[in-house]
């Protein structure tokens, strides 16, 4: 069926490995950073940093994309407490869905209580062009219409409740924040706001499945995201996400475009300095919450 089973991590288990981090560093981050494909120069943005090679944490995934470092970074943020997962993990590289979405069991087990997650997607929307940034104030979820769901197996209550709402997925004060900082910063003409849809990956989609997207009111498609919201929110924390739009997504039989992963790291680095200026911002303006 999907890759390793159900069954995700205990509480123990996750435990283990925040305690590991905590007994190594100072500080107590609040706000988590996940760094989307060719975004992760957002990491570098933290001062007094104190990095972790994936491959020396317990329990975690190695990541397999080019793009993706495999570093988490703790630091501040203009004297805000941060920890950025610099590189994330994508079903397509094989993990289960609850080893794609550990770091955001070890986020909450750390303190944080504000997530702020980054993505690279193809525009689905015509009116949006490359280099957009979408603040996501909803999502489809493609995966777990076919029951792959971060949430399966046997639920522990000292992570969140069995059945969680998604309608409120998405922070409405921090999408305001987003909207008013972008607007501040002189972004107006290049921030969106709109619905993401998740697939599989690691195929780019077909002419059918996009024009199917976009009736079903999705506005970008990507391979990520979703299922660390959904175990964000599981958990209580409040959540962030864009999405840097970084490239269109073919609609059209006559054209002769076709997506691919250098495309998409190209924008990456054409738009970075905004998209650091937009969430170091959003970071210094954050109120603290304890839980969603
Ligand atoms: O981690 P994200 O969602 O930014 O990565 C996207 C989806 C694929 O991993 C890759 C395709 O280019 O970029
Ligand atoms: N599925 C998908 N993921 C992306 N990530 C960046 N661009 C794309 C895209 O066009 N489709």
């Amino acid at each position: 069926m999907f890759p390793e089973s159900a069954n995700g991590y205990s509480f123990e288990e996750c435990s283990a490995t925040a305690e590991w981090l905590l007994s190594q560093i100072q500080i107590r981050p609040l706000v988590g950073i996940v760094c989307g494909s060719g975004l992760g120069r957002l990491a570098e943005m933290l001062k007094d940093q104190r990095t972790f090679n994936y491959s020396d944490i317990p329990n975690f995934p190695q990541s397999t994309v080019h793009g993706h470092a495999g570093r988490l970074v703790f630091g501040t943020l203009k004297g805000k407490p941060c920890v950025c997962m610099q590189g994330r993990f994508h079903l397509y590289e094989g993990y289960s869905i609850q080893k794609v979405t550990l770091p955001i069991r070890i986020f909450k087990l750390l303190g944080v209580s504000t997530v702020i997650l980054t993505n690279a997607a193809g525009g689905l929307n015509l009116d949006y062009k490359v280099g957009d940034i979408m603040i996501i104030k909803d999502h489809i979820n493609m995966p777990g219409f076919a029951g792959n769901n971060p949430l399966n197996g046997p639920n522990d209550e000292r992570f969140g409740i069995r059945f969680p709402s998604m309608s409120d997925a998405y922070d409405k004060e921090l999408l305001q924040l987003a909207q008013g900082v972008g607007a501040e910063l002189g972004y107006g003409n290049f921030l969106r706001e709109g619905v993401y849809c998740v697939l599989g990956g690691p195929s780019f989609e077909t002419i059918a499945e996009c024009r199917m997207m976009t009736k079903l009111g999705a506005d970008a498609v990507g391979m990520s995201t979703v299922h660390e919201v959904i175990v964000a929110r599981h958990c209580g924390m409040r959540v962030l996400a864009l999405s840097l739009i970084t490239n269109q997504a073919v609609m059209n039989y006559d054209s002769q475009e076709k997506a691919n992963h250098e495309e998409v790291l190209e924008t990456g680095q054409l738009r970075a300095e905004q998209l650091e200026r937009l969430v170091t911002t959003m970071v210094t303006r954050i109120q603290d919450h304890n839980s969603a």
